[in-house]
């Protein structure tokens, strides 16, 4: 099975990473190189132009690709579909026009012209609105061409914002929000080895906003820590040979769990005050639920 992933840009490090996260390290891996093979015998990995990664998948060069949700809908296939959100990448195709200029909404732009790297979105999008400009598709530096009087208006990507500024543009409106994605070609959708990477990037995934919680309590505290950690399927407890631990006598338990992020801190002061001690927080690298 092969995956297309980014062969360079700001796509190509952050998803070797979350391959090699998942489990899925790609071995070898140097500049220029078009294939490589993972820690998986069968999963090999295809570097792609990220505009040119759902077309690979579409014509079966590759099964699953990584990439832009932007970049899936200026390709236009038909036979790809989405089955993760990777959660990086996150930017907006937007349309903008230059500061203090003439066009301050999009039905501005009829009989205009508006220079794009996504001329599909871009039609779509104006096609929705009824509104006809003409479309100048340009490969880069697109932010320049309301300056040099070959458009009037762009659709290009923003994320912070930084580009657009420095170009004085300013945001007319968002034509779509974007991340990256996991797409497969459906016809192998239901392959059991499509299944396996779409399981480990998602424990990946999972893992990102979850703790793993370690704590030593008396014994006869057990009911109330297991109250303040409800967690995933409850906590695991463990007896232990403690006696600073024990005030009352009744031995000690250690108790793990696995917990929300955001819950950690106020667990931890809960968990303090029914008498909780040693108290540890991890990471938590993947978590298959
Ligand atoms: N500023 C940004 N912030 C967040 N994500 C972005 C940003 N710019 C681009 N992306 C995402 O990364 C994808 C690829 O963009 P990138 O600039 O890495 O490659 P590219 O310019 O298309 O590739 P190439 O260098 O091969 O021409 C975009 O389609 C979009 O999904
Ligand atoms: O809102 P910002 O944070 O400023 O990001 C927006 C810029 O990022 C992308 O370019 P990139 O840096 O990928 O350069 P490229 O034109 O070489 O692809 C995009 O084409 C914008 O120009
Ligand atoms: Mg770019």
């Amino acid at each position: 099975m092969r995956i297309a992933v980014p062969n360079k840009g700001r796509l190509h490090d952050p998803t070797l990473d979350l391959l090699d996260r998942a489990g899925l390290s790609v071995e070898n891996v140097s500049e220029r190189q078009l294939y490589a093979d993972t820690v998986d015998p069968d999963i090999t990995v295809l570097f792609a132009r990220a505009a040119d990664i759902p077309e690979y998948v579409a014509d079966g060069a590759a099964d699953l690709g990584i990439t832009g949700y932007d970049q899936h809908c200026e390709s236009g296939v038909e036979n790809v579909s989405e089955l993760l959100d990777l959660g990086y990448g996150k930017c907006r195709l937007v349309l903008a026009a230059p500061e203090e200029g003439d066009i301050t909404d999009v039905y501005d732009l009829e009989g205009k012209t508006v220079a794009t790297e996504f001329p599909r979105v871009a039609r779509d999008y104006f096609a929705d609105l009824d509104v006809s400009p003409e479309i100048v598709e340009v490969t880069g530096a697109t932010e320049l061409t309301p300056h040099v009087d070959m458009a009037d208006a762009i659709i290009d990507i923003t994320s912070t914002g930084t580009t657009l500024k420095v170009n004085r543009l300013e945001i007319v409106d968002e034509v779509l929000s974007s991340s990256v994605r996991l797409f497969a070609r459906d016809d192998v959708r239901d392959d059991e080895k499509v299944g396996q990477v779409e399981t480990a990037l998602q424990s990946v995934l999972t893992a990102e906003d979850k703790r793993y919680l370690m704590l030593n309590a008396p014994r006869a505290k057990l009911d109330d820590v297991e109250d303040v950690l409800p967690g995933m399927g409850g906590p695991t407890v463990m007896d232990i040979d403690a006696d600073e631990v024990d005030g009352e006598g009744e031995g000690a338990v250690a108790v793990h769990a696995v917990v929300d992020e955001r819950e950690v801190f106020e667990t931890i002061t809960r968990l303090k005050e029914v008498g909780a001690s040693d108290i540890l927080v991890t990471e938590i690298e993947r978590l298959v639920e």
